[in-house]
């Protein structure tokens, strides 16, 4: 598969574009003529530039307007032509895109298309040059790749072929099947791009919202099998009109970019008779079976308040690390370790960003396999030394530069607990809450880094989205998009903050950065939790009476059950599926919590509770929810 991408999809000027674009592992490059208009130096200049970088250009464009012209417009179309292709030649690109007229002094009719690009053709033909015919979605007569297509045929020239961009054609919901007839020798070029489902005009959907592949909510992988099987081996490049990436890291969004169609080539492959396309061979996206274990890293002081918190919820030590300040507190199958060396990454994560759930650890089939599929889609790997005889677990960076750790079951690592770990018996322990599981990791990130870790998630693991919903907070709006998988076993919020006046931009700016801001368990009995609880001394968050009178009235409540609900401060909600308690305890830190759900077959994550949840917790951190003066941390001072 060679990959390209267009300059218009990343920020900057032309060289940080082109830098940020080679370093990504693209092999070829859009030229945008905007880009290149803006750019202070010769077309031999940027085409010097670009195959200094080792790329190649795929294509310059677009050019506008300019089949179907009457006189004296056709004229002037056909010497701006001319003039295009004199920078073509001086940039050293063969390709240029034409996009469908939308000029209101267009003349429709196919055959005059058709003898228009037949003319263009010998003029490109005469310089060894091609030109590639795209239909825009909102093109005045031509808006559908089957008609550009019926054009390109009847123009009948070698030099005139088709461009298909998977925008125009799933925006339309056009039938993918009619792909399956074009000759791949006719495909000049393939452009790719994703959307989210917005009702809106066509345009403006195109030009502000396009995103990669994965990360929106087209079929493009059923867009690019269809390529595939016609046995077309040519590039498939980015074309990604989005504000935000236009305004974002240049280095990030490409990176993404290239992730997004590696991840894509391995879908299309995996597919049933993608004969064209070569991708690396990298394992399959695998199932997540579990969370093994989350870790904090906490200085002394920090950890003896976490070890409270975590025995009224009932958890127990169970476990002391061999050599290292590391201990485990366990209940049901959860395991939260509290790192307090003073030494290591643990210890500098904590220097940065403060008392923090750091890692997380997942447990696979085959960590190695894992691990592998990861880097192939360049996940950064993580290591450190380890003590002789302990086991060495892979791991990549995840948000925030935390870690994610790769267990599983076949190896050593399946093992960790009895190699690493003293058992420990724990005399003073409290009465278990009944916590079986980590129901979810609500992780808090920039609005911006939201697509970034959707597609990583989505890429490396089994795992799927679901509609992203707005989160009221008193302050603004905080974006939530749910990553998870078929079984329930690994499910991740991600939330993205807009501004640090919010609960999840406190979180972020007080603790330098994305991470983990709340764990959630899961429980069978969640009034038998709730009793459990109160005994350990728990203090739960406390809910508005105001909010249960409106929860009994919204469903309908037994009055009995919502007076249970609101003498333990539970949370409802309910959906097609089921039931679903919640149960929020204070913050920790910086606006860290913890939250305790019962799903009886309930599969959201109770959004619409949000609202109240998070005007509860705000009250807990400074009043005013102004940042705190930024302080530096080190345990070993
Ligand atoms: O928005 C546009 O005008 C535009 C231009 C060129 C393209 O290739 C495209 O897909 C859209
Ligand atoms: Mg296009």
């Amino acid at each position: 598969m060679k990959t390209s991408i267009a300059t218009v999809s990343i920020s900057g000027e032309l060289p940080e574009k082109l830098a940020a674009i080679a370093k990504a592992g693209f092999d070829g490059v859009e030229i945008f003529e905007n880009d290149f208009l803006a750019f202070d130096g010769s077309p031999a200049d940027v085409g010097r530039m670009v195959r200094d970088h080792g790329l190649e250009i795929t294509l310059f464009q677009p050019f506008r307007d300019f089949e179907g012209m009457p006189e004296p417009h056709r004229t002037r179309t056909f010497d701006r032509a001319e003039r295009k292709f004199d920078i073509m030649q001086q940039l050293g690109t063969d390709l240029v895109l034409i996009c469908s007229n939308v000029s209101p002094v267009s003349l429709g009719g196919i055959d005059r298309a058709a003898a228009d690009f037949h003319e263009l053709g010998e003029r490109a033909a005469k310089r060894g040059l091609r030109v590639g015919y795209e239909a825009l979605a909102w093109g005045r007569h031509i808006f559908d790749h089957r008609d550009a297509w019926e054009i390109v045929r009847r123009a009948d020239h070698a030099n005139i072929g088709l461009i298909l961009d998977s925008f125009h054609t799933l925006s339309r919901k056009i039938d993918i099947n009619s792909i399956r007839s074009i000759p791949k020798e006719k495909i000049f070029i393939v452009q790719l791009a994703d959307a989210p489902l917005i009702d809106m005009d066509l345009l403006y959907w195109s030009r502000h919202f396009r995103n990669m592949p994965g990360e929106g909510d087209l079929p493009v992988v059923a867009f690019t099998s269809a390529i595939a099987e016609t046995g077309y081996d040519g590039y498939f490049s980015l074309e990604i009109f989005n504000d935000q990436f236009r305004g974002g890291s240049a280095k990030a969004i490409a990176a993404d970019g290239h992730r997004s169609l590696i991840t894509l080539g391995d879908r299309v492959r995996r597919g049933p008779n993608a004969t064209g396309l070569t991708v690396a061979a990298m394992p399959d996206r695998a199932p997540v079976k579990g969370v093994g274990f989350v870790e904090f890293s906490v200085d002394e002081t920090d950890a003896a308040e976490l070890v409270a918190i975590l025995s009224t919820l009932g958890f127990h030590k169970t476990a002391q690390h061999r050599t290292k300040q590391v201990s485990v507190y366990q209940q049901g199958e959860i395991r939260l370790l509290i790192n307090t060396e003073r030494a290591g990454f643990a210890n500098a994560s904590y220097a940065v960003h403060g008392p923090s759930a750091y890692a997380t650890a997942l447990v696979v089939e085959d960590a190695a396999e894992s691990m592998a599929r990861a880097t192939a889609l360049g996940a950064e790997s993580f290591s450190q030394p380890v003590g002789s005889g302990e086991v060495d677990i892979p791991a990549i960076r995840g948000v925030g530069g935390g870690v994610i750790y790769l267990l599983d079951k076949k190896s050593d690592l399946g093992r960790i607990w009895d190699i690493d770990f003293l058992t420990v018996q724990d005399d003073e322990k409290s009465p278990s809450a009944h916590l079986r599981t980590i129901d979810h990791i609500a992780q808090t990130v920039a609005y911006e880094e939201m697509l970034t870790w959707l597609l990583f998630y989505t890429a490396i693991f089994q795992t799927q989205k679901t509609p992203m919903v707005d989160i009221i907070d008193p302050a603004g709006v905080v974006r939530s998009q749910v990553i998870e998988n078929a079984a329930g076993t690994l499910r991740i919020t991600l939330n993205g903050a807009e501004n640090r006046r919010t609960l999840a931009g406190h979180f972020i700016a007080e603790t330098f950065g994305s991470g983990i801001q709340h764990l959630a368990f899961s429980t069978d009995d969640i009034f038998a939790t709730a009793a459990a609880l109160k005994q350990n001394g728990f203090r739960p968050l406390h809910i508005s009476p105001n909010y249960y009178d409106d929860v009994e009235a919204r469903f309908g409540l037994d009055p009995e059950l919502s007076e249970r609900l609101k003498a333990e401060n539970i949370l409802y909600d309910r959906d097609e599926y089921g039931e679903f308690f919640q149960l929020y305890s204070g913050t920790y830190g910086e606006g860290f919590f913890f939250e305790i759900v019962e799903r009886r077959g309930y599969r959201g994550y109770g959004a619409a509770n949000a609202i109240f949840r998070i005007a509860a917790l705000k009250k807990q951190i400074r009043p005013d929810g102004m940042p705190a003066l930024a302080k530096t941390r080190s345990r070993s001072q």
